[in-house]
Parts: C-alpha cells; structure tokens; sequence
C-alpha cells in the first residue's frame, strides 16, 4: 500500500501543479476582467452625466445610455464567471478529490472525483465532478458490475476498484480500498469530529440511500421519512448542489426555497453549499412566510403554539384546531366562496393618497351587474379588469393635472431620464413631437404613483379579508359536524387576537388561501423547487397552501414522525399515501432513513429504547460513553448542573443544556447566572450561537448538533405524560459524543422504563 501511496502522491502532486498554473492565468484574467469593468462603469456615470441638461438633449443621451448600460451588464457577467473560476480553483486545491474509480467500459479507465471537474489542457479529465453522471459509479456500487445515469439513459460498468483518500493541504493523509458503497472508514473518520457550530458537506461519504434523494430528478413530490441524525438535512443541502449542477442554464438559486425550522438553523447550514462551490438557497420559517403575506400581523410560531398547549388548550379549541388544520377545510373554503354574493363580499375602498380613489360601492355594484352564471372568482376576476380599465382611463384624464405638470417640471435630469427610460425611439426623440414625449413622461409618472392603486387591484386588496374570513368561521359553524358555539368561540378569539395584530397559526393558511381564492392572486410561479423540512410539525393545510403558493415547484418533504411536536406517529407508507393523495402528485417517492449517524451507538440505544417501534433503527458503528443520568433535588440542582457541564466542558468544544420550555431556559440561566462559564441563552429570535455553552429549549434545537448535550429536569413532575418519549429522543439525538440527564426529583416514568440504557448517578 505504501508503494500505492507513494504514486498517489505523486499523481496529486500532478494535479495540484495543474491547479496552481490554472490559478495563476484564472487570477490574471480576473484581474483584467475587474479592470475592465471599472472602466466600462466610469465611462457609463461620465456618459450619463453629459448633456443632460437640456430635454431634448436627454433623448438622445438616453439611447446612448441604454447601450451603455448593456455593455456594463456583459463585462460584470464576464467578472463573475472568471472570479466563480478563481474560487473554484482555490477551493480545490487544499483537497482535490476524495475518490477513485477505476471501472471496465471497453478500456480500463481510472477516474478521480471531487468537489469540482478540472480538466487539463488537453481536456481531460483530472477530477470529475461529484455531481457528474459517471461519478454516481462511486456511490451506488460495489465492485462488480454497476448501473449509473445519463442523459442518454442508464448505462452498466464494471467496477475495478473503488479507493478513497483523506487529502489535507494538498498531501494524503489515508487512503483506503473498499468494497463497500462508501467505506467504513472513511466515515468514521468523518463522524468522529468534534461538531462545529456550522454543518459540513458530506460529498465524500453520501451513502446509497442518501444519494437516492440528492439524485432524484424524477419526482414532483419526494418525501424523506429518516430517523433522527439520518443525514435529511444533508441529503437536501446536497441535492440542491447536485440539481444545480444539473439544470446550470435554466435553474438558479433563487428559485429553491427551504422551509427551516427556526432561524438558529438557518445560520447553522448557512455554509454547507458555499463549500460545494454554489449559492445558498432562499430560506425562510413558516413563520416569517405567512407573516410576509399577512403584513402588519404577527403570526404565531410553532414554538409559541406548542409552548401554549403545555399550558391550555381544551377539548373544544382542540377540535376546532384539527379541523383548521385538515386538507378537507381547503374544500370548505371553496364551498364558502361559491356562495359568496355582492352583499356578502367585503369589498373595501381603494384609497390614494389619504381620499378614496375606487368606492366599494363601485365595486359591489360592478360585481352585481355581472351574469350570476359566472363563478365568483370569475365575477372578482371580471371587477379586477373593469377596475384596472378605470384606473387606465383615469390615469389619461389626469395627465395635465396640475400636480403632475409641477412634478414633473420639478425633476432632475436623472428622475426624468428614468422615467422615459427604454421608452424612446427616433420619432419620440424628435424635437416636433415634444408634446407626445411629454405626455408619455406623465403617463408614466402617474402609472408609478398609482401602482399601489394597480397593486391593490391585482393582489385583490379590496375586499376586508379579516371580516371575510371571520364569516367563514361562522358559516363552519353551520357547515361542520362540530358544535356551531365551538366555532363562535374561535371566531370570537380570532377577532380578539386582530386586535392586537395577531393570528393563531391555524388561521393563517386558510385565511390566506380564502384571499387567493377570491383574488386569484398569491401564487409564486418562479419556484422550482420547495423543500420542508421537519414536516412533521407542519399541518396537512399548511403544506397544501404552500402548494398552493407554488404551483410549478417541485417538493421535497423531509421529516421523522418519531420527533413530532404535535402530532402521533405515523407510518412511512401511510405518510406517502397521505401526501401523495392530497398533492395530488404524479410522480411521487419515498425514501426511508433508518440509519442514524449523528449519536454514538450508546446515546441512540437509550434514544431507540423511548420508542415504541425504535428497533427498525440503526446506529451507525461508533462507541463512546454510555449516557448516564444524575438523579438531584431544588437544593442541588444548581451545583449538580455546573459541575456536569464542566466536566463536558472538559473533553468538548460544545455543551448545550435542553430544557422543555422556553421558561425552563431561563430558568437554567438563573442558576448558572453566578458560575464562571462561557454560556448563551437562546430563543426563537437568535440567529447564531456565539457561546461554548449553550441554554435552549428543544424545539429550538431541532436540526442542530452538539458534541454533548445535558437534559434539564427530565423528571416525572416536568414530563408527566406520553409526549415524553419523543421530545426526549429529539432531545437524546442532538447529541454527538456524550449524553447526560439531570433530574430534579423521581426520574419520569418514559425514563425509568429504559434505565438500563443509562448510567445511574
Ligand atoms: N453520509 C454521511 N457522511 C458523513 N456524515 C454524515 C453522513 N450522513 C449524515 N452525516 C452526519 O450526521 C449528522 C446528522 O445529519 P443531519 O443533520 O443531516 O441529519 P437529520 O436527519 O437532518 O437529523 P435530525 O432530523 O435529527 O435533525 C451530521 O453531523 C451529518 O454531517
């Protein structure tokens, strides 16, 4: 092997050698790229900025202008392409590749994959790109013969040899054959790092299922039921990677968004597809999304629902809850649009400029003239264009207005210029047709400040959506099984919570979805792909008006039923059924996770011991200590507590402290606030973690990685009922290394029936 390594080196050697020259020229080029923009931007702000002063004068310039502006477009896009090409390379360089194939086609060919493709001047292939249709050899097979994708269909090899490297500034620190899909050791290696406080990619060890998802071009919906630490997230960072590499022409980013957990989470994958050389995807919380469309309102969050149902919460909100929440309540809200009248909609003013500019009564009365054979919706859609008609012939009767004459007389050269951008040609520019440029000049001074009168009519912002939506509760109260003062009830909180600018997260969704469904507005069509993670916590109706939203995306729905805030356990093929039924989806796959690889075998044979079907998980091979519990009192506590976490502190880089509540984080800060140690205590607001040690709730820990975790009072008194079981296997598998319980009192019931898993203290 040695002999091997030697060669090895020698060819990585070959290859760094190849990436410094590349360096150099990419860095030159670069440079004269970068120069050469600054120019071509100078020359623009100097072109603008002559012979501007006189009108007529600006109409030529403005033509000019334009061909200046497209000439700086050019030369930015040729700087980013060669600076993307200095990151790529510089990238690379500390650790070329990760992997060596060596397959049978007609010769034998031996091929070396990594982060990107390098090819030499001759191009050929130095390093193929993970992503590559051939690369996919390294991570589906075993030696023998294997299937991998292409454009032009699947092709079948033969695999010679399968090696991979540990490559450290630039040398080889291990390498090993392996005939598995992606070897022990190399893994091990991998999940035995101290975790960082944010995630790495893990291109070099993707293991057979996990490609499954990053692969996966097919589907219109993919749900990913995977246990805790399965690799979920991961595998959604890395598709996105992979999909990007696959559609570079028509797919950008921005076109990708991620439904995240809490924000914490967000910072913490923030650096994932940097490293793999591609732009981050949007990311947002449900929270943040809803509250985006509901402006002016505060939506309540996940957190702050599950906070409040340890503290109340009967029977009758309950139900009404569950049923908000249901895919069928979709169906109530089309059924409550299609009885909709002109006296039952409630049409709003437009207003402009403090006066009313479209009078509901316009609206109710355009509304009521249309033939009642139209559906609603069509009946709204009409109102909108007779509106936008109205708004077009009030827009003409007003461009001699003396406001306008004076607005625009008061403009400088810019303002005016840009007001006619992209509007002039010969004719316009000639001095004889002064007036028609005038007149186009006002035209688009008043379309732009009545765009929020044109915004209000195409989003359908005149109707009162809140007094809407508070008559649908009603009309439930007719229309549902439930009893009708159930329903009143809600209506009634609901109203309250209006008046304090918030709205129950039950509420939300369909109340967006009754404005769509009146407006005909609300749906993004640019967004190609959706990803939700932690599904789990999301309702049936949530994920429907996300669809709903985003009615060209493809989804990606990632969860584990196991470590649901809300709801009972569900099967995989259940859940499959489920969603696929209700998205209605055409190409739907599932992918199950069984095997975790976060925790230590120790910490997940507790983990997998809470749960009632825990045995079809697997750990990963890694032994560490066994997870113990300290047994403690009021008195005690605070000592006990410091004393773990220093010991913790002793052999980690990070310490977090989980409690089941918001409160309960507090409530540790106060104990700890006399000790000497580097903690931070977090809440749904926080972005990044800062501090060694760590304070948070639970459900604000959901996605992230510790080396160890300390549980905070897992009493009886604190987890009295079944929800024990799965906030303390969430709680259990944050944990990379160490694991230690803290119980304040009799340890709970969920806790005693697994003691053996547990060192006693
Ligand atoms: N193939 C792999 N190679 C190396 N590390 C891996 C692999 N798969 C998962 N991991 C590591 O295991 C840990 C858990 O992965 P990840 O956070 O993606 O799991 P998850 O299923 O989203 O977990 P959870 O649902 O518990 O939040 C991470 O540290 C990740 O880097």
């Amino acid at each position: 092997m040695d002999e091997e390594k030697v060669k090895e080196q020698a060819r990585l050697d070959k290859v760094v050698a190849v990436i410094d020259d590349q360096l150099e020229t990419a860095k030159e080029v670069y440079a004269d790229a970068h120069a050469e923009t600054r120019a071509v931007e100078g020359n623009y702000l100097d072109n603008i900025s002559i012979n501007t002063i006189e009108l007529d004068d600006a109409m030529e310039t403005n033509a000019e202008v334009q061909q200046q502006r497209n000439i700086v477009a050019r030369v930015v896009e040729t700087e980013t392409i060669m600076r993307k090409n200095v990151e790529t390379l510089t990238n690379l360089r500390p650790s070329p590749y990760f992997g060596r194939i060596d397959i049978m086609e007609e010769d034998r060919d031996t091929l070396y994959i990594g982060l990107a493709s390098l090819q030499d001047e001759k191009q050929g292939f130095l390093i193929y790109d993970w992503r590559a249709p051939i690369s996919g050899i390294y991570y589906n097979g075993t030696l023998g013969p294997v299937n991998y994708e292409t454009p032009a269909g699947e092709e079948t090899v033969e695999l010679l040899k399968k090696r991979q490297f540990n490559i450290t500034d630039s040398q080889i620190v291990n390498m090993f054959d392996t005939d598995e899909t992606v070897g022990d050791e190399m893994l091990q290696y991998a999940l035995g790092q101290a975790s960082d406080s944010t995630m790495r990619n893990i291109v070099a060890t993707i293991q057979q299922e996990q490609n499954m998802i990053i692969r996966d071009t097919h589907s219109d919906l993919l749900v990913v039921q995977g246990v805790a630490g399965s690799g979920k997230t991961s595998a959604i960072l890395q598709r996105i990677a992979f999909l990007l590499f696959h559609a570079r022409e028509e797919l950008n980013s921005d076109q990708i968004v991620l439904f995240s957990p809490n924000r914490l989470f967000s910072s913490y994958i923030a650096d994932v597809l940097p490293s793999l050389g591609e732009r981050n995807m949007r990311q947002v919380t449900l929270a943040e999304f809803l509250s985006a469309r509901l402006e002016g309102l505060k939506v309540q969050t996940i957190f702050e629902r599950y906070e409040q149902g340890n503290h109340q919460g009967g029977h009758a909100s309950q139900a009404i809850q569950t049923k908000l929440e249901a895919a069928s309540i979709l169906k109530h809200l089309a059924a409550y649009v299609d009885q909709l009248t002109a006296e039952t909609i409630h049409f709003t003013d437009i207003n402009f400029q403090g006066n009313v500019f479209f009078g509901r009564e316009a609206m109710v009365k355009i509304f009521s003239e249309l033939p009642q054979a139209y559906s609603v919706r069509e009946r709204v859609a009409q109102t909108q264009k007779r509106l936008d008609e109205r708004l077009l012939r009030r827009i003409n009767r007003m461009i001699n207005d003396d406001w306008v004459v004076e607005a625009l007389n008061n403009m400088d050269r810019y303002q005016y210029n840009d007001l006619l951008a992209g509007q002039l040609d010969e004719t316009i520019a000639d001095e004889e047709n002064m007036p028609a440029t005038m007149a186009i000049a006002s035209h688009h001074f008043l379309e732009r400040s009545l765009q929020s009168v044109a915004d209000a009519i195409y989003n359908g912002f005149f109707f009162d959506i809140y007094e809407q939506y508070s008559d649908f509760l009603a009309y439930m109260a007719k229309h549902s099984e439930l009893p009708a003062d159930w329903w009143l009830a809600k209506q009634e909180r609901f109203l309250r919570e209006l008046e304090y600018h918030r709205i129950d997260l039950e509420d939300a969704s369909p109340l967006l979805y009754l404005r769509d469904l009146l407006s005909g507005a609300g749906t993004n069509q640019q967004m190609r792909y959706v990803f939700v993670d932690e599904m789990q916590d999301y309702s049936m109706a949530q994920l429907l008006y996300l669809q709903h939203a985003f009615p060209t995306a493809k989804f990606t729905l990632l969860g584990d039923s196991e470590q649901a805030l809300f709801r009972e356990i569900e099967q995989p093929q259940a859940l499959l059924t489920k969603y696929s039924r209700a998205f209605a989806a055409k190409n739907p796959a599932m992918v199950v996770l069984n095997k975790a690889y976060r925790s230590t075998q120790e910490i997940m044979a507790f983990a997998k011991a809470l749960l009632p079907d825990g045995q079809q998980i697997t750990a990963f091979t890694r032994s560490g200590k066994q997870p113990s519990i300290l047994v403690t009192n009021h008195v005690n506590q605070a000592s006990v507590l410091e004393s773990a976490i220093d010991s913790a502190m002793n052999d980690w880089g990070t310490v977090a402290i989980l409690t089941k509540t918001q409160a309960q984080a507090n409530q540790v800060a106060t104990l700890l606030a006399d000790s000497k140690l580097d903690y931070q205590l977090l809440s749904a607001d926080d972005r990044t973690r800062t501090a060694p040690v760590l304070i948070m709730p639970i459900y604000l820990a959901k996605g992230l990685e510790f080396d160890a975790v300390i549980g905070f009072d897992v009493s009886q008194a604190n987890y009295p009922n079944q929800i024990a079981n799965g906030l303390l296997y969430t709680l259990a598998s944050r944990a990379m290394h160490e694991l230690v319980l803290l119980s304040v009192g009799p340890a709970t019931e969920a806790i005693n029936r697994v003691a053996e898993t547990l060192v006693w203290k």
